[in-house]
Parts: C-alpha cells; sequence; structure tokens
C-alpha cells in the first residue's frame, strides 16, 4: 500500500536520503530505527509530503502522492501522522482537537464527528479529558490525544515519528500501550522509534538506516539476534548496553 522507489533528498550540501526503497503492505508495522542523524525521520515526512523529495516516488495504493490543495489534505488524512512533540492545538479542547479536521476534511456533521471523537478517546484511555485544553494534560495522555485525532480521520496507514521520544519514561509505556493495541487491530504503520523492545515485539518487519540509507530490512528476530551488516551490529551493541 505504500512503495517507495529511489527516494532521495538533500539539505543543501548534506544528503539525508540516498536511493531508498520500501515497501509497505496493507496492515504490516514497520518499524524503522538507525543511529541519530541517518535520515529516519525525513523518510517518515515524505511519506506524506511533509518533505517533498529531491528525486524517487512515494505511490500509496498505486497512486503518487499529490503535491497540494485538497488532494494533499486528503493524503494527509489517509496517511496520518503522530509526531514526537504532539502538535496538539493548544488553544483548543481535546474534543475540539480531534473534531476540527474531520468534519472539514471528511465533511462529517459535527454531531458524527464528535461520536467518533469520544469512541476514541476512549479506546485510548483518555475519555475523561474531552473538555480539558491540551496543556491541562500529561504528556502520555497528551500524545494518546494526538493517536486518537490522527484515527479520527480513519487513515489508512499512520506514521510515527519518534512518538514516545519526548515524554517521561513513566508514560513511554502507556503510550507503546496504545501502539500496540492498533497494530494487533491491523493498522498499517510505520514507526520511527528507538523502543527496541517495541520493535522486536510488535515489528512485523525491521528497516534499518545508516547515513540516509537503508542498509538492511528483516523480520524483528532475525534482525535483533543476527544483523547482516556491521553497522546494524554496532548499532544494536550500542543501543542494547543501555
Ligand atoms: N529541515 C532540515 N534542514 C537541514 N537539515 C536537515 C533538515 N531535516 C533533517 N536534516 C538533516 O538530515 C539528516 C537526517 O535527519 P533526520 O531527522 O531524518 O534523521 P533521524 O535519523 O530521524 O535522526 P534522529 O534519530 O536524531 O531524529 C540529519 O543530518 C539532519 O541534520
Amino acid at each position: 500500500m505504500i512503495e517507495v522507489r529511489g527516494l532521495h533528498k538533500r539539505f543543501g550540501d548534506h544528503v539525508a536520503l540516498r536511493d531508498v526503497d520500501l515497501e509497505v503492505s496493507r496492515g504490516e508495522v514497520v518499524v524503522v530505527i538507525g543511529p541519530s542523524g541517518s535520515g529516519k525521520s525525513t523518510l517518515c515526512r515524505c511519506l506524506n509530503r511533509l518533505e517533498t523529495p529531491d528525486a524517487g516516488e512515494v505511490r500509496i495504493d498505486g497512486a503518487p502522492l499529490p503535491a497540494e490543495g485538497r488532494a494533499l489534505a486528503r493524503l494527509r488524512a489517509d496517511v496520518g501522522m503522530v509526531f514526537q512533540s504532539f502538535n496538539l492545538f493548544q488553544h483548543r479542547t481535546v474534543l475540539d482537537n480531534l473534531t476540527l479536521a474531520p468534519v472539514r476534511v471528511r465533511g462529517l456533521s459535527r454531531a458524527e464527528a464528535e461520536e467518533r471523537a469520544r469512541e476514541l478517546l476512549d479506546r485510548v484511555g483518555i475519555g475523561g479529558q474531552a473538555g480539558k485544553l491540551p496543556a491541562q494534560l500529561s504528556g502520555g495522555q497528551q500524545q494518546r490525544a494526538a493517536i486518537a485525532r490522527a484515527l479520527a480521520m480513519r487513515p489508512k496507514a499512520l506514521l510515527f515519528d519518534e512518538p514516545t521520544s519526548a515524554l517521561d519514561p513513566e508514560m513511554v509505556g502507556e503510550v507503546l500501550d496504545v501502539m500496540t493495541g492498533l497494530a494487533r487491530d491491523g493498522m498499517t504503520m510505520v514507526v520511527v522509534t528507538h523502543e527496541m523492545g517495541f520493535a522486536r515485539q510488535v515489528a512485523d518487519r525491521v528497516v534499518f538506516m545508516a547515513d540516509g540509507e537503508v542498509v538492511e530490512t528483516g523480520a524483528p528476530a532475525a534482525f535483533f539476534d543476527s544483523p547482516a551488516s556491521d553497522r546494524a551490529r554496532d548499532f544494536l551493541a550500542k543501543v542494547l548496553s543501555h
């Protein structure tokens, strides 16, 4: 459902992505790992055109990504994104955060959008927080609200860009639990994360990146137990020793 071919992206002189290919099937959970600066976020952001690649192609269900306008808004509804920094509208209630875009982009009535929003807030365990402003919630609750907001668009796939990196350690588990539930329910997911436990337990496939390239990709057990490349071995030795 997501096909990436020959993706190339540079920022000034720096090559952030170098000839990256990736395929994500419907219902698959792909976890992207690798050292800092290896291009993981840039790849993730190219999948819903938050970044525009210099070369190469991204297709969703066979169609190339639209460049602008309403089609781009629909794409970002279809391929939702959850950010490290939550990106909730701070001056709107949690409920408004979940209803504004479904009304505007999906054409739902306010009542339909509210009903769906309340179901989703219950599902991520913050049903009691609908009337609050984001700043009144903990980081873990805000991230769960952000996931619910992405789900409110009924996405075909969800992208997660280091969704737990800004959280206090005691809140990481509650967000990973919600993501694990989505994976079990068959959501197509691309997850950039430093959470190796999540990668090992929940991923269908791990993609290891270094220096803007996909160095290797494989099933998590095989990848973690016997990585094929020196770069992956070195990376795992560092992160798993902490
Ligand atoms: N908007 C930008 N302008 C300039 N350089 C950028 C920009 N975004 C990313 N880069 C650079 O591109 C490279 C890849 O960045 P990216 O954020 O994709 O890496 P990453 O693997 O996600 O790293 P991290 O794990 O630290 O988040 C880095 O060297 C980064 O500094």
